[in-house]
């Protein structure tokens, strides 16, 4: 495994990191030798957008981070407002049959890898925060956000509808009524909306402050047996995963009719469009 000093690129207080994994990759995994704790960090201009490289290379992170006896995984990203876009709509917009299909079983691999990481997990959400970027927030144990940004499955904004289990997350976070009236709205909450209805756990006025606090919440476990601490999560993950594990082929059907729709192809064409002269202007 490569072993590189990465000292210029974390905060001060860090003593050393081991730089696991980054060439050409669109993720870098760095381990903090001290506390022993992987900060996973998205890399990929423009704005994170979840496209099928980006979740392979989130997946093979992950991955990494379970096999490394890592104490703990941060999710973050290298972008300063933007913790990620969601889901490349550019996959989903006339998309090619062979790709989009691995596309969607990539996310559901993702997601299971995330939702059910043996190892406690945080989001440092560095960022705005929509859709797919807020469901691998959701996906972690606590989050940590930073002001002035948005977070929220706000899929029904777009016509389109957040599956079962992009719901399960919410749901394992929000009460059921906040949880159903926010995402039938596609509600983007602001960082203080998030905090007071329990969907961020904490604000942190910098990066480096979320990255600590992230790590604070992990080292709540330092002292707590490690194989009951994560059974423990698992028992209560265990349905949610085991849904998606039994109808992934269902679930990958349902949205290819979905996507294929043409009111809804219309409707992504709309929004992208709407976006790009967004950025024009
Ligand atoms: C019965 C049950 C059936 C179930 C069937 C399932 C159905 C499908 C479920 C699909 C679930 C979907 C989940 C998603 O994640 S969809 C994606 C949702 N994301 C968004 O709505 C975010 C859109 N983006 C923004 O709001 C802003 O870009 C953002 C706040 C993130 C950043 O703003 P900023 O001003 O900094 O940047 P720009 O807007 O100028 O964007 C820069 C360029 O990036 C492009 N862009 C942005 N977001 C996306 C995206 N998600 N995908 C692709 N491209 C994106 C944007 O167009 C700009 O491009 P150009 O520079 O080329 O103009």
């Amino acid at each position: 495994m490569m072993r590189t000093k990465l000292l210029s690129l974390v905060p001060r207080a860090t003593v050393a990191c081991r730089h696991m994994s980054s060439a050409t990759k669109l993720t870098t995994v760095e381990v903090n030798d001290k506390t022993g704790i992987a900060t996973l960090t998205m890399n990929r201009p423009p704005v994170n957008g979840l496209n099928l490289e980006l979740l392979r290379d989130l997946q093979q992170s992950i991955e990494e981070i379970e096999g490394n006896k890592s104490c703990g995984l941060i999710l973050t990203s290298s972008n300063p407002t933007i913790f990620s876009a969601g889901l490349d709509i550019l996959e989903m917009y006339k998309p090619d049959k062979e790709r989009i299909r691995a596309f969607w079983t990539q996310l559901q691999d993702v997601w299971l890898a995330l939702y059910g990481s043996s190892v406690p997990t945080a989001a440092a959400i560095n960022g705005h925060s929509p859709a797919g970027g807020c469901l691998l927030a959701a996906s972690c144990e606590y989050r940590v956000m930073l002001p002035k940004f948005t977070i929220g499955l706000n899929e029904t904004q777009l016509g389109i509808v957040a599956p079962q289990w992009f719901m399960s997350t919410y749901l394992s976070i929000l009460p059921r009524r906040e949880a159903e009236r926010s995402l039938n709205q596609g509600r983007m909450f602001t960082t203080e909306e998030a905090l007071r209805v329990g969907l961020v756990d904490e604000i942190a006025s910098s990066k480096e402050e979320a990255l600590a606090k992230c790590a604070d919440f992990i080292a709540t476990f330092a002292k707590v047996n490690p194989l009951a601490r994560s059974l423990t999560k698992q028992q209560f993950r265990s349905a949610d995963l085991q849904q998606l594990e039994n109808e992934r082929v269902q679930d990958l059907e349902k949205f290819l009719f979905f996507i294929n729709q043409p009111a809804v192809q219309k409707g992504l064409g709309i929004y992208l469009e709407s976006l790009k002269k967004k950025s024009k202007n």
